[in-house]
């Protein structure tokens, strides 16, 4: 599965945005490593605070249906009306990423609707983080 491949998933999953209130969209495409691709875009609410972002959309399909291990997430954001413009998850989905994702494999697709695409590690995004290793004593990205 390539970038631009992942990156016109996410493109398609942002169709499905429900983003009434702050009418910015977005989809996301997250690649499995068993091949598999879940696709999820941000669902907002009257009251804020229940809003989801793309992102953990698409991670938390793949894990209720028994996915563990990622390799990419395609993410494609922007004003309704507009083309996306290169968009950064937000630090609460880094650090659901964080939980599932190894920080120096999962890479993370930032893209545009000019077709620019940016790639970081999780570990760029997300430096000195905290994660399940912590737990068990172990600081393997310290
Ligand atoms: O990377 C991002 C950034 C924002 N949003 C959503 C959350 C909210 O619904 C809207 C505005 O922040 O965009 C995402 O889904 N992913
Ligand atoms: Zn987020």
């Amino acid at each position: 599965m390539s970038d631009e491949k992942l990156m016109e998933l996410a493109l398609a999953a942002r169709e499905g945005s429900y983003s009434p209130y702050s009418h910015f969209r977005v989809g996301a495409a997250l690649l499995c490593a068993d091949g598999s691709i879940y696709t999820g875009c941000n669902i907002e609410n009257a009251a804020f605070t229940p809003g989801i972002c793309a992102e953990r959309t698409a991670i938390y399909k793949a894990v209720s249906e028994g996915k563990r291990d990622f390799q990419a997430i395609a993410i494609a954001g922007g004003p309704e009306g507009g083309e996306p413009a290169l968009t950064a998850p937000c630090g609460v989905c880094r650090q659901v990423m964080r939980e599932f994702c190894d920080p120096e494999e999962f890479r993370i697709i930032l893209g545009a609707g000019t077709g620019e695409k940016q790639v970081y590690l999780l570990k760029e995004l997300l430096p000195l983080s905290f994660g399940p290793d912590n737990l068990k004593g172990k600081e393997k990205y310290s």
